[in-house]
């Protein structure tokens, strides 16, 4: 028996993943910490920097992959996540890399469509994308939707400009990833590190969506995990909807998601509020500071700020379902860890 976030103490450990130890106030390891994999969760990890915000989420990743019943999946924007699959030290991490990932183009509704492509509905060329989505599934068919339409030339120039420009971007596809490609029990690491910002979202919706929308008609039946790196990124794009909607309707359907960032002042105060395990590292700015404290819980009595942690690695730990506070270390990843930063000594150090 041990304490489960997201559970409680003495929890049977089976459906939880192994995470780290406790840390006792003088620095060194306590018991083992375990998370919930049974229940739907939404998790937010945040911390500055270098802090090893990456690494955790890969620990939690490799946790889900040995998992039963879950379906992970990680939007990978740095692409750091591919290491998962370079071999473990552990129990093995079963994990299917999409490199390059493409979604179908009505996998956006019209309204995201003007958005990702930056027209506003109201202009003549955003109509006609508007129609074009409502009535194509494919770019292909939303050109020729507006080369038909007897608009005046200039709009349709401009509307066609912008479809080309989504067409650069290489990530539609009527073959792209669907709810089936997504829900295998391997942890299946999208990486959009390729794909600019405004294309790096409509994937990320796509997903979001389809998880979500599978889990509601029945057709997967593990439980989604969508585990976002950089989520801040998502949060402001056309990502940022689908996002909310697992967010606040995701727990009937079953479907989790898992935030990573170093800006939690830079996501919406629902991702914030809806959290229900936070995993915070150090994190000095003020602003994502008052963007936690903001939303802490009433049975967190004293400043979070007061018992953040120095060292990369260690965390502390808020979980709502037990209305407890842990100071813990994460444990060492049992595949490589693709991210950190490159030091010149390296290099200088390589032959
Ligand atoms: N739990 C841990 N155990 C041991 N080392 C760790 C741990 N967490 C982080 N580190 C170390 O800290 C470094 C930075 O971690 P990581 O790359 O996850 O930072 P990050 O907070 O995600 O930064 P970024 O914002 O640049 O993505 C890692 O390369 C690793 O060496």
């Amino acid at each position: 028996m041990s304490f489960v976030i997201g559970r409680g103490s003495d929890a049977e450990t089976v459906q939880a993943g192994r995470v780290g130890t406790y840390r006792a106030l003088d620095g060194s390891d306590g018991a083992d910490l375990y998370v919930d994999l049974d229940d739907p969760h939404a998790m937010l990890v945040v911390g500055k920097r270098g802090y090893g915000k990456s690494y955790t989420l890969g620990v939690v990743a490799e946790e889900l992959a040995r998992a039963a019943g879950v379906a992970p999946v990680i939007v990978d924007p740095m692409g750091v996540f591919a290491t998962l699959a370079d071999g473990s030290t552990g129990e093995s991490v079963p994990v299917e890399v999409v490199a390059e990932p493409t979604v179908a183009a009505d996998a956006l509704d019209p309204r995201s469509w003007c958005a990702l492509l930056g027209l506003s509905p109201e202009s003549g060329s955003g109509s006609l994308v508007w129609q074009a989505a409502q009535e194509s599934a494919t770019l292909e068919g939303m050109r020729e939707h507006v080369a038909a339409t007897d608009a005046p030339g200039a709009d349709k120039r401009a509307a066609s400009n912008h479809i080309s420009l989504a067409e650069s971007w290489d990530a539609f596809d009527p073959d792209g990833l669907d709810a089936a490609d997504l829900a295998g029990s391997a942890v299946t690491v999208v990486d959009v590190s390729g794909l600019e910002a405004a294309p790096m979202n409509a994937v990320c919706r796509a997903i979001a969506e389809a998880l979500y929308r599978a889990r509601i008609t029945g057709t997967i039946d593990r439980l989604p995990w969508l585990l976002l790196d950089e989520a801040h990124a998502f949060f402001g794009g056309v990502a940022a909807d689908a996002l909310h909607t697992v967010l606040t309707r995701g727990r009937a359907p079953g479907v989790s998601l898992v935030l990573a960032t170093q800006r939690p002042s830079s996501l919406s105060e629902t991702a914030v509020s809806q959290s229900d395990v936070l995993i915070a590292h150090r994190l000095t700015a003020e602003a994502d500071l008052e963007a936690l404290e903001a939303a802490q819980p009433t049975y967190v009595h004293e400043s979070l700020a007061d018992r953040l942690p120095t060292e990369p690695g260690s965390v502390v730990v808020i979980d709502d379902a037990t209305e407890t506070i842990h100071a813990a270390r994460i444990r060492r990843r049992d595949t490589p860890h693709g991210g950190g930063s490159p030091s010149a000594r390296e290099v200088a150090d390589q032959p």
